[in-house]
């Protein structure tokens, strides 16, 4: 790449068509966003939109600009919407070709990230990412962005944009809402967190329904949204031992979801980051500055590879500009340090031969939500704990119960993913196939949550535990116990392979299962 060598980015996913110039820094950007003139965004009538505005967007990027700087063209390749890819993708290989120099396709999700990290200047975070269609927590380990969690459904963004659009507010309805819900008292409505993974559209649903005056609707639906992704992202964080939070996407402009992010870090002892406005929603410096960072790693595509991507997932990029942080500081994560654990929810102390779990309150949330969760999540995990252990499952035994509080018997060993082997994820395979042949989901599968004693896997926290025979909710169990697997083990086909074979010895519809799991995978990733 040239001395001071400038790449031009073209950002047009979705809502706004957006380009900028980024060489040792940013030189332009300059945007034009398509509002619907009513509902929702219209796939073609976005991408009509951003072919009409191209022209202008560009020549007001490149204004008063030395061409022969430019040394690439940057597109965002996917994820987004078709028509709005194809008619992006079209320009910047129209440009690539008149100023003769390479395209880079760009990973939306990863620009999101990128110019957070940028911004603001931090390392190595866990970020949450939440926009309009997707809400995933990610994590870099080894060469890409491993997604630690995501919603199975929508996105938040258009969550909140469809609940608005029911209510007769203009799109987008995340700023309306923020602003509406200040003036009211948060209502109760459905809180779904699966492990690491998220569902909104049983709180879109239930929020459209509800009948309490619309401020304080407003006001539920974004207690609920948000503590579920802080919760998530706190459990990110507990999980792969990091010590920065990046919150990146259109919904990081809320200033409920930015306070709430922040007051988790501070109870953690990490550091949380949030990126100017004009860089957290959709914009054409992203692509530029990723598509920069890129190129100096050789990332380029020919024009054949340049075809757009509506599923691209952040995942699939491998980022080659990053140093591999390597393995996840395992040996940080050891169970009962000095008698005492501190898990993402809960403490766990030692005392004689039981250990005492106790929840934590989350300063967070609000007050009513947290023990409300305490409450039904302690209760919740007695019941079931007892429940799996008459059908088979090696669980501890419990003593007492109290109202955030578990006694239980104290198991001894490493945990699970300390411990990775085929015998004991085979293990792990089976004991999960009784639990749900039990009518038993876990619900936070995870390889944390199994300690191998004298070479056995028994099976703790059944903090979000419940009932149901859903081959779904199985299948999320399976989804989110390979997806542990894969962000932390290299031989995880393997490992994968060994749990389905136990998993197939204890449970007769182990086949709908993986199925299903397969299914869960592939969906959800792009949804409108
Ligand atoms: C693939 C790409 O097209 C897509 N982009 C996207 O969704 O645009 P983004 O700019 O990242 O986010 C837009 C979303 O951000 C929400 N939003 C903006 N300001 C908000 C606020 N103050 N509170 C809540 N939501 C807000 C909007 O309502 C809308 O749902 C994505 O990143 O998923
Ligand atoms: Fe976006």
């Amino acid at each position: 790449m040239p001395e001071n060598g400038q790449i031009l980015g073209i950002e047009g996913t979705a809502w706004n068509l957006s380009a900028a110039i980024f060489g040792d820094d940013l030189v332009s950007l300059f945007s034009k966003p398509y509002s619907p003139p009513h509902g929702g965004i219209h796939p073609r009538e976005a991408a009509q939109h951003h072919a009409s505005v191209m022209k202008e967007v560009i020549s007001a990027a490149i204004e008063g600009q030395d061409l022969s700087k430019i040394s690439g063209i940057a597109f965002s390749q996917g994820p987004g919407l078709g028509p709005c890819l194809r008619t992006v993708g079209t320009a910047a290989r129209s440009l690539a070709l008149a100023l003769d120099v390479p395209l880079i396709g760009v990973n939306h999700c990863v620009a999101h990230v990128e110019i957070g990290r940028w911004q603001c200047g931090c390392d190595d975070p866990i970020v949450l990412y939440a926009s309009g269609a997707n809400t995933q927590v990610l994590g870099f380990l080894k060469s890409r962005y491993r997604i630690f969690g995501e919603t199975l459904d929508i996105g938040i963004g258009n969550a909140i944009d469809k609940f608005a659009r029911s209510r007769d507010l203009p799109h987008p309805g995340g700023p309306l809402v923020e602003k509406l819900a200040l003036e009211g008292e948060p209502v109760e409505l459905p809180y779904t967190v699966k492990g690491m993974d998220l569902a909104f559209s049983g709180l879109m649903s239930a929020a459209k329904d509800c009948n309490a005056p619309l401020e304080d609707i407003c006001a539920g639906f974004q207690e609920t949204a948000f503590a579920m992704c802080v919760e998530v992202t706190e459990r990110a964080l507990a999980h792969a031992g990091k010590d920065e939070v990046l919150l990146v996407g259109g919904v990081g402009a809320n200033s409920r979801l930015q306070e709430m992010l922040r007051c988790m870090c501070e109870e953690r002892g990490a550091e949380f980051f949030v990126p100017e406005r004009k860089f957290i929603g959709d914009n054409g410096a992203m692509i530029a500055l990723t598509g920069k960072i890129m190129l100096e790693a050789g990332q380029t595509v020919t024009i054949p590879e340049s075809a757009v991507n509506p599923g691209y997932r952040s995942d699939d990029v491998v980022v080659k500009w990053r140093k591999d942080t390597g393995d996840l500081p395992y040996a940080k994560a050891n169970l009962l340090e000095n008698g005492q654990a501190r898990g993402a929810e809960a403490v766990v102390t030692e005392s004689g031969r039981d250990v005492i779990k106790r929840r934590l309150s989350k300063k967070y949330r609000n007050s009513s939500l947290d023990s409300r969760l305490i409450a039904e999540r302690t209760r919740a995990e007695a019941r079931l704990i007892s429940q799996a252990r008459r059908y088979g499952v090696p669980t501890p035994l419990i003593r007492d119960v109290t109202a955030d509080s578990i006694v239980m018997e104290r198991i001894d060993g490493p945990m699970l993913k300390l411990d990775l082997t085929r015998d004991h994820v085979h293990d792990a395979g089976r004991i999960v196939g009784r639990l749900h042949t039990a009518g038993i989901i876990h619900g936070d599968l995870t390889t944390s949550n199994f300690i191998v004693r004298d070479g056995r896997c028994v099976l703790i926290d059944f903090g979000l535990s419940y009932i149901s025979s859903e081959i779904e909710s199985r299948g999320v169990d399976l989804h989110v116990f390979f997806q542990t697997l894969e962000s932390t083990a290299p031989d995880h086909a393997d490992l994968r392979k060994a749990f389905c074979e136990g998993y197939a010895e204890t449970f007769e519809e182990s086949k709908d299962v993986f199925e299903r799991v397969e299914e869960i995978r592939l969906r959800g990733r792009y949804l409108h």
